[in-house]
């Protein structure tokens, strides 16, 4: 069976950076959840519709031709024959994602492809990370990880890689997008069972290997059956 390793966060805290790295050390796959809702906000944009409009979201995310790579060395992610690997980080798309992620039968739809993709990795464990990874998609995960920051280092970081932007337009996106998505689902906070790993006085270095010594913690104690 594939071990999962769940880890949740908000925007900006690490997760996909920190989860691609901790999976090439342990030899794991890696699952971005995120892309999903962004590659139905591209689709759902690209066929000329509102992302508010609930059913038109609905209706596209029936006829959605996802497919994404778990390998953490070459990640792409192609909706049909479009690579929208770089497309679905265009603001456009981070401005709209949220609409999309609110509609219950678009989660449930996604969360068990989700389920199914890690079931079919052929790899011996996979790293997923999102936002209800540790309480919806996986909540037995023999790991489970909140990965948070402080607010204004999450905005510095993510300004600091979007260096042609303004940086109180990142922090305040950032921040909206928070706000969105925490109606929706609650990774601010830790559910019972769930470790969390600041990474807000750690570099990137350090957090990786906070995140790997949780895992190890986590993959001994369900070895010795604790
Ligand atoms: N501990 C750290 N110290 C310094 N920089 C970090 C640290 N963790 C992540 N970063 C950097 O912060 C930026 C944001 O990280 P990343 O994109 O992985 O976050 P995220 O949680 O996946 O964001 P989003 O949910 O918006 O996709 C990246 O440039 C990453 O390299
Ligand atoms: N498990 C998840 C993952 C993501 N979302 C939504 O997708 C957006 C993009 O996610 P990133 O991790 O790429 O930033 C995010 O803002 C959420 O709206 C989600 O709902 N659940």
């Amino acid at each position: 069976m594939t071990v999962t390793i769940a880890i949740d966060g908000p925007a900006g805290s690490g997760k996909s950076s920190v989860s691609k790295e901790a999976a090439r050390r342990l030899g794991y796959g890696y699952l971005d959840t995120g892309a999903a809702y962004r590659a139905l906000a591209w689709h759902v944009l690209d066929l000329g519709a509102d992302t508010d409009d609930q059913g038109r979201v609905l209706d596209a995310a029936e006829e959605f031709p996802y497919a994404i790579s778990l390998d953490p060395d070459a990640y792409w992610v192609r909706v049909g024959d479009v690579d929208v690997t770089e497309a679905i980080r265009e603001p456009r798309v981070t401005a709209a994602v949220s609409g999309v992620a609110r509609v219950p039968a678009v989660r449930e739809r996604v969360n068990e492809l989700f389920r199914a993709l890690v079931a079919a990795s052929g790899r011996p464990g996979v790293v997923v990370e999102g936002r209800d990874i540790t309480t919806v998609v996986a909540p037995d995960a023999p790991v489970r990880i909140l990965l948070t920051a402080a607010p204004e280092v999450r905005a510095a970081r993510r300004s600091a890689e979007l260096h042609t932007h303004d940086a109180a337009d990142v922090a305040a996106a950032l921040h909206r997008r928070d706000a969105a998505d925490s109606q929706v689902v609650d990774f601010l906070t830790a559910a019972p069972g769930v470790s969390v790993v600041d990474s807000t006085d750690l570099d990137f270095a350090q957090t990786v290997a906070a995140v790997l010594d949780v895992v190890a913690a986590g993959t001994q104690e369900n070895h010795d059956g604790r």
